[in-house]
C-alpha cells in the first residue's frame, strides 16, 4: 500500500520520498524500492492519474537515504502489522524527523497507544494515525486516530493536508483495535461468510440479496471477501480477535471454519489465488461466472437468480431459508453495531458515513435500519425473543434522537440558496453571490428544458454583469444528452424535434463561448458527450482529479453534435498534430480517466485540478477571473492533412471510417467557420439517426 499511498500524494502534486528496505544487492540498493516504482504502473485500477505524476516521487532505502526523511514535513509508515518491526523502524527514522514533522502510522489494527508506548515524548506529541482505505486513490475515507498528547496545531495540520492536498474525508475515530470501518465491515462479512458455509447456503442468493434489497455495492458480501483476499481477511481478523477484549462478540463469530482453511490452503483465496467464492472462467470461449460448491471445491455456471422479495421487511417476514439466515444475521449485526457506540464513536452518523466511504455501502447501517419500516423496535423485539442482552443505545431508546437529515449531506450544500429561475430539469440559484446554474435531471441528463434555462442563465449572468458557475450538485457533472430521449425521437421517426434539440444544444454552447462574462464550470464524476462539450465551451474549469470526461458518442453508435466536432477542430488552431489528436479524441470515443489526462488529450488551457471533489465549487467561488475578452474571429484554419494516411484505419468500424471521410470532408475546405462545422455535425448526427449503424439501446 505503501507505494500507492506515494502515488496519491504525486497525483495531487506535492513531492514525496518512497523509502523501502535496503536491498542485499551491493550493486543496487535501491531494487527493492525500485520494483515498488515499477510496479505502480501496473497498479489496477490505475494509483497514478498520469504517468508524468511518477516524476513526484524521489525513491530511497532504509539504510542509506534517511536523510531524506529531514526534508519531509509527514512520515507515513506502512509496513508490516508487528509492533516488534514498527517500534524498530520509529527508532531508525526519529533522528532524522524535522522539529515539527508529523509521524503517522497506517495500521489498520494496532492502537495508537500501543504504537506510541516506546516513542519519545518530544514526538508523542505530533503522532497519529492515518489510517487509508485501500485502493487510497479511490477510497474517499480517511480515518484520523489521535489521543490527548497530541497538540492541536498538528491535528488542524495533518486535517487540512489530508482533506485539502488528497481529497479525503476524514472520520475521527477512538483509538479502538480495527477503528470504526473494519471493526464493523470485517465483523459483517466473517459472521455472513461462516455462518452461510456453516449452513450450507448459496453466496449467489445472499449476495443478491445484499445488493438488490440492502443496496450493497456489486461485489455482495462474498464477492468482497474475495476482492480483499481470503489470506488478508484472515490477517485482519485474527489480529483484531488478538487485540479485542475477551468478551467481544467478535471472538464469538469468528469461528472454525474448515471449508474456508481449507480454501486457504489449495490457493482459493479470491481474485488473486486460481478462485474464490468466485472464479472468472472461459467456458466456449465466454466469460463466465461460477461459484465454488463447498462440498467438493468444484464450480458452477451461475445463473442470475431472482430475488422474490420486494422489500427487507417482506424477506424477513418470509420464514423462508433465507428470510430467517437475515433475521439472525442482522439481529446479530446490529446489536454488535449498537454495543460499539460509545467506544468507537459517540457520533452514529460518523459509522454511516465510514461504512460509505471506505466500504462503498450506499447507505450506512444506521440509515438502512432506520429506513427499515420499525427497523429498531423490530431489533429489541427479536433480541427479546431470542434472550439477547440489548446494547444501551437500543436499551435507553437512542435511536428515537436520530435525525435523518444528517445521513446523506449533500456534497455541495447550496441549501441557503435563494432560486432565481427554474424549471422541471435545471434552476439557477443564487448563493451568497454567486450565479449558479444547476441540473436536476437523472445523471444531470440535457434536454431541451436544460438547455432552454441554460440560455436565460447566461441572459441573466449578463445582465447582473456576474459570473457563472455551472455547478453540478450530485456526483456527476453530466453524462450527455438524454440518449432515452434522442432514442425516442429515433424510434419515433421525430427527427423534427431531435434536430431541435441539437439546434438548441448548440445555440447554448455557442452562449457560453460568446457571452460577455466567464462560465466557470465545476468538473467532477463522469462528463460524457454533451457534458463534455458544456466544459469545451467553458472559459474556466476547476476540475476534480478524478473526472471521467470525453467525447464518447462513437461509443454509442453517435457523433458529438452539441459542438463538440466543431470544439475539436477549433481547438486545434491550425496545429496538424494537436487535430490530428483532437479528431483521435472523436474517433475512439476518448473517455478520460483523469483531470490529468483530460486537460492533455482534449488541449485544456483554462483550467485548475482539485483533489477533493466536495470543495470544488468552493475553490471556483475564491478564484477571481480577469474580464473576458470575447473573442470575435471564428474563422478556423485547417492543415491540409489526409486522414487515411496519417491514421491506422484498419483497426476501424463502418461507423468510425465513414465518420472519417465527413471528417476529411471539412478538411478540405481549408477555412471554415464555427457555425458552418455546427450545421455539418448535425447533418452528420441526423444521417446516422436516419440511418443507424449500431443499435442506440440505453
Ligand atoms: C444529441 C446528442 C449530442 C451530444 O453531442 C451527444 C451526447 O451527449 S450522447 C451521450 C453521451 N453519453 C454517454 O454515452 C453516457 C451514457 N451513460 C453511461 O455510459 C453510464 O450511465 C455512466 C458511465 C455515465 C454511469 O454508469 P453507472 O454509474 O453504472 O450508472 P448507470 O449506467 O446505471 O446510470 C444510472 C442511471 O442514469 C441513466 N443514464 C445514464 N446516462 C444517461 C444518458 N446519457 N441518458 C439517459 N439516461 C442516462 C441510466 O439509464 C440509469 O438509469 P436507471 O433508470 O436508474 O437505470
Amino acid at each position: 500500500m505503501g507505494s500507492a499511498i506515494a502515488a496519491l500524494i504525486a497525483n495531487s502534486s506535492c513531492q514525496v520520498v518512497l523509502l523501502d528496505i535496503a536491498s542485499n544487492n551491493p550493486n543496487d540498493r535501491n531494487s527493492v524500492v525500485k520494483k515498488a516504482i515499477e510496479n505502480i504502473p501496473k497498479q489496477r485500477p490505475p494509483s497514478l492519474s498520469h504517468p508524468s505524476k511518477l516524476a513526484f516521487i524521489k525513491i530511497g532505502n532504509l539504510k542509506d537515504d534517511l536523510q531524506l526523511i529531514t526534508e519531509c514535513d509527514l512520515i507515513i509508515e506502512v509496513i508490516i502489522e508487528q509492533i516488534d518491526i514498527k517500534y524498530k523502524l520509529y527508532n531508525k527514522i526519529i533522528p532524522y524527523l524535522q522539529n515539527d514533522a508529523i509521524l503517522a502510522s497506517n495500521t489498520s489494527t494496532l492502537p495508537l497507544k500501543q504504537l506510541k508506548e516506546n516513542i519519545p515524548d518530544s514526538i508523542k506529541s505530533r503522532f497519529v494515525i492515518t489510517h487509508f482505505f485501500n485502493p487510497p486513490r479511490y477510497m474517499e475515507l480517511l480515518e484520523l486516530i489521535t489521543d490527548q498528547a497530541v497538540v492541536p496545531m498538528v491535528v488542524d495540520k495533518i486535517t487540512n493536508f489530508l482533506t485539502i492536498n488528497l481529497g479525503k474525508t476524514i472520520v475521527k475515530s477512538n483509538d479502538t483495535p480495527g477503528f470504526i470501518a473494519n471493526r464493523i465491515g470485517c465483523y459483517l462479512l466473517e459472521l455472513v461468510v461462516r455462518t452461510a458455509i456453516k449452513a450450507n447456503l448459496n453466496p449467489v442468493i445472499i449476495d443478491k440479496i445484499f445488493t438488490d434489497l440492502l443496496k450493497f455495492p456489486n461485489t455482495g458480501i462474498f464477492g468482497l471477501y474475495d476482492l480483499i483476499g481470503h489470506d488478508v481477511m484472515k490477517l485482519i481478523s485474527t489480529s483484531l480477535v488478538n487485540s479485542l477484549p475477551m468478551n467481544d462478540q467478535y471472538k464469538k463469530i469468528y469461528i472454525l471454519t474448515p471449508i474456508l482453511d481449507k480454501m486457504i490452503a489449495k490457493n482459493l483465496i479470491g481474485r488473486k489465488g486460481v478462485g474464490g467464492f468466485y472464479r472468472i472462467s472461459a467456458i466456449n470461449k465466454v466469460k463466465t461466472k461460477e461459484v465454488i460448491n463447498f462440498q467438493d471445491f468444484s464450480y458452477t455456471a451461475i445463473e442470475d437468480p431472482k430475488v422474490e422479495y420486494n422489500s427487507i421487511n417482506e424477506l424477513l417476514d418470509s420464514g423462508s431459508i433465507y428470510g430467517q439466515f437475515f433475521k439472525s444475521i442482522l439481529v446479530e449485526f446490529y446489536l454488535y453495531l449498537t454495543s460499539l457506540i460509545p467506544e468507537v464513536t459517540d457520533n452514529i452518523y460518523d459509522i454511516d458515513k465510514a461504512m460509505r466511504l471506505g466500504y462503498s455501502w450506499k447507505q450506512g447501517p444506521f440509515e438502512l435500519l432506520y429506513n427499515i419500516k420499525d427497523g429498531f423496535e423490530w431489533l429489541k423485539k427479536e433480541a427479546t425473543i431470542k434472550n439477547l442482552p440489548l446494547p444501551k443505545y437500543v436499551a435507553n431508546n437512542n435511536y428515537k434522537t436520530i435525525d435523518s437529515s444528517k445521513f446523506q449531506v449533500s456534497r455541495i450544500n447550496l441549501r441557503e440558496s435563494e432560486v432565481l429561475l427554474k424549471n422541471n430539469s435545471a434552476q439557477v440559484l443564487l448563493y451568497q453571490d454567486r450565479l449558479v446554474f444547476s441540473i436536476s435531471t437523472k445523471m444531470n441528463c440535457l434536454n431541451e428544458e436544460v438547455f432552454t434555462l441554460l440560455l436565460e442563465a447566461v441572459d441573466l449572468a449578463e445582465q447582473r454583469e456576474q459570473d457563472l458557475y455551472i455547478v453540478p450538485l450530485t456526483d456527476n457533472f453530466s453524462a450527455g444528452a438524454d440518449l432515452k430521449l434522442v432514442a425516442h425521437y429515433i424510434k419515433t421517426n421525430d427527427f423534427t424535434k431531435l434536430d431541435r434539440l441539437l439546434e438548441l444544444g448548440q445555440q447554448a454552447m455557442m452562449r457560453l463561448k460568446y457571452s460577455h462574462i466567464n462560465i466557470i464550470s465545476c468538473a467532477v464524476g463522469f462528463a460524457l458527450g454533451g457534458g463534455c462539450e458544456i466544459l469545451l465551451h467553458s472559459d474556466f474549469i476547476v476540475a476534480h482529479q478524478e473526472l471521467n470526461a470525453g467525447l464518447v458518442e462513437v461509443s454509442r453508435g453517435l457523433v458529438p453534435a452539441f459542438g463538440g466536432i466543431k470544439e475539436m477542430f477549433y481547438r486545434a488552431q491550425g496545429n496538424k498534430d494537436r487535430l490530428i489528436k483532437n479528431i483521435i479524441n472523436i474517433l475512439t470515443a476518448n473517455k478520460t480517466s483523469s483531470a490529468d489526462y483530460f486537460i492533455l488529450d482534449y488541449g485544456i488551457s483554462s483550467a485548475q485540478i482539485n483533489m477533493n471533489k466536495q470543495m470544488i465549487f468552493l475553490e471556483a467561488s475564491q478564484l477571481t477571473f480577469p474580464k473576458k475578452v470575447v473573442k470575435v474571429d471564428k474563422k478556423i484554419t485547417l492543415p491540409q492533412i489526409s486522414l487515411s494516411e496519417e491514421l491506422d484505419i484498419s483497426q476501424y468500424n463502418e461507423l468510425q471510417i465513414l465518420l472519417l471521410a465527413q471528417l476529411q470532408d471539412i478538411i478540405a475546405l481549408q477555412e471554415i467557420d464555427e457555425q458552418e462545422i455546427l450545421e455539418r455535425e448535425r447533418k452528420i448526427f441526423l444521417e446516422l439517426a436516419q440511418n443507424p449503424k449500431k443499435d442506440l439501446a440505453f
